[in-house]
């Protein structure tokens, strides 16, 4: 709650009208009834009509001024809660760009979207109820109260009976729905897992003919979610009623009692009938405050998933060095390990090499060796658990995360594009690049051919997720994007992966003559890729098994001798 209380404080100016508002609204509806039984025991009864109709007056006065008020303070209540969701929204996606790759793995990307969007709009339907309900309720509680005790202390000896079973009878219903809710929304992170997973991966899943059993494990996951809700929602079914009844009863015992009153004479007509209202306000109240404590559990667990990401802090620390001008990239990885945070084993294991400027230093080794690891680790998504990465001599920790991500063209194993343009996909590298920069990285990288083959060119849109431009293409404008950059170290994983051999050729020799100042790392599957390097790390089971040209390699490590080989006789290259 200390988050809300939090979240509410910048708005200290309408709370404080909403307030005003609310307690004009309660005044005017707890002196409706007063009116009432005024216009019952001195107007009708006394046929006076100059009364009836000063009183009727004035009711329609205290009704429309009740009507303002709810209108006012709905809207301010509305613009409250609305601006707080979208506070909270920021809040989280803000602190989601800190994160490292460690806490997304934590968390999982299906949870923080259900968090971002389902979470928050329930935190913002639970405060737009709490600024108006959450506030009016009580007061017309306790004015309720007043008045009736006011009016007959004999008659409120119900209301000691009933009030204290109303409320247990809620809190016993409410206890029973925590923990059904908690499990409601870890359902749906699951079931927005199943979701996503489906909708990216439909064409292999068609392609391996698996839709019947996705729709299983759809049907699975969902009839779950359905089992939860139903049982929440009988618990909430229950609620209302026994409120009913118990409402009902309160109104009956009043009545049966208060007639005896009227009779006895210790008690007029219209007090009586103001005295019924009094109740039914006082019961609506506790109603519309179990409706609020009805949301209070499902507030209680997403605030807790909110609160949970807020706190967490990134395990990847920013340094604070960080430094202007353009590097040599010498990079070291020195007696480096890495265990990844839920593994038991290490990946890396005291791997050590130096990647120099105007070199080209290619990593290679079987799948599953830790190569991209070592990409993961020189961009600090993860940091290492031993040993040190240092660029110019300096360990990576020590720069700003932004200083050291600014030395680095990284191509990723699996090239990302963003629903924008060519355009506004290379200026990721470099957000002011001219036209003419943006041309010349498309040359380097290969793909002034098909951006030229296209209508719009450079203002070609890319569609979400890139659908629209093929894999080759796809890894073409992902190497653009870092050469445009001009970093000090160029880090391509497997970049090549999906162009043809020609083309990874042109690559690679354009790219050579534009990296003379920064060190070229290389990651790789194929030989023929890193073949010219001049000096390539064989990576083996997370440790490096050797590391030389590959005329030195193919003289005495086994192990690159076996990958030659084996790419060699497969594939009738070099
Ligand atoms: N987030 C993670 N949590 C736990 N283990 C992981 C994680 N990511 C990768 N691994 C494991 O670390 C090992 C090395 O993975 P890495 O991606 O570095 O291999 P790679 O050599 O690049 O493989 P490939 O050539 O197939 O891309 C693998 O055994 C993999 O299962």
């Amino acid at each position: 709650m200390r988050l809300l209380w939090d979240c509410l404080k910048p708005y200290k100016l309408p709370v404080f009208a909403l307030l005003l508002f609310l307690i004009i609204q309660s005044a005017c509806e707890i002196l409706l009834p007063t009116l009432v039984a005024d216009l019952i025991n001195q107007g009708i009864q006394k046929a006076d009509t100059d009364f009836i109709e000063k009183t009727g007056m004035n009711m329609l006065l205290a009704a429309i001024t009740a009507m303002v008020c709810s209108l006012a303070s709905g809207l301010i209540s509305a613009r409250i809660s609305t601006r707080i969701s979208a506070d909270l929204r920021q809040q989280i996606f803000f602190k989601v760009q800190e994160f490292s790759s460690n806490e997304m793995d934590l968390f999982g990307v299906s949870s923080l979207i259900t968090r971002t969007t389902n979470d928050i709009t329930r935190i913002q339907t639970f405060l737009l109820y709490l600024l108006k309900m959450g506030i009016l309720t009580p007061l017309m509680m306790l004015s309720g109260i007043i008045m009736a005790v006011f009016t007959s202390g004999k008659l409120s000896l119900v209301l000691i009976i009933t009030l204290p079973v109303m409320s247990l009878v809620i809190a016993w219903i409410l206890a029973s729905m925590m923990g059904y809710y908690r499990s409601m929304q870890a359902q749906f992170d699951l079931l927005n897992l199943v979701l996503r997973e489906n909708l990216t991966g439909i064409r292999v899943i068609r392609a391996f003919k698996q839709t019947r059993h996705e729709m299983e494990r759809f049907q699975g996951v969902n009839g779950e979610y359905t089992r939860l809700s139903i049982h929440t929602q009988q618990l909430i079914g229950i609620l209302m009623p026994a409120v009913t009844i118990l409402m009902n009863i309160t109104t009956i015992a009043v009545m049966f009692f208060g007639s005896r009153l009227v009779m006895n004479a210790t008690m007029d007509v219209g007090s009586l009938v103001a005295y019924v209202q009094y109740i039914t306000q006082i019961l609506l109240s506790v109603m519309m405050t179990s409706m609020l404590f009805m949301m209070y559990p499902r507030l209680i667990t997403s605030l807790t998933r909110i609160i949970t990401v807020l706190e967490t802090r990134s395990s990847i620390v920013d340094g604070s060095r960080s430094e202007a001008r353009i590097h040599t990239g010498i990079v070291e990885f020195n007696h480096v390990s890495f265990t990844f945070p839920q593994a038991e084993e290490a990946v890396l294991k005291d791997v050590s090499f130096t990647a120099y400027p105007n070199q080209m230093t290619a990593i290679i080794g079987s799948t599953g060796s830790g190569k991209s690891t070592i990409a993961k680790l020189l961009l600090r998504f993860y940091d290492v658990t031993a040993g040190q990465i240092l660029i110019d001599g300096v360990d990576i920790r020590d720069y700003t995360l932004h200083n050291l991500r600014e030395k680095i063209g990284y191509v990723p194993q699996q090239a990302v594009l963003f629903s924008n343009t060519i355009a506004g996909n290379l200026r990721f590298g470099k957000k002011n690049a001219s036209g003419e920069e943006l041309l010349k990285a498309a040359g380097i990288a290969q793909a002034t051919e098909f951006i030229q083959a296209k209508e719009a060119g450079l203002d070609t849109p890319i569609a979400q997720g890139g659908t629209n431009v093929s894999g080759g293409q796809k890894q073409r404008l992902a190497i653009a994007r870092a050469v445009i950059k001009k970093p000090a170290v160029y880090l391509l994983d497997d970049s090549f992966s999906a162009l043809d051999y020609k083309t990874d050729r042109a690559v690679r020799q354009a790219l050579k003559s534009e990296t003379k100042d920064a060190a070229l790392i290389v990651i790789a599957q194929r030989i023929s890729t890193i073949i010219q390097a001049d000096r390539i790390v064989v990576l083996n089971e997370g440790e490096v098994a050797d590391a030389g040209n590959h005329e030195e390699l193919m003289e005495r490590c086994g192990i690159y001798q076996e990958i030659f080989r084996s790419q060699f006789q497969q594939e009738g290259l070099l």
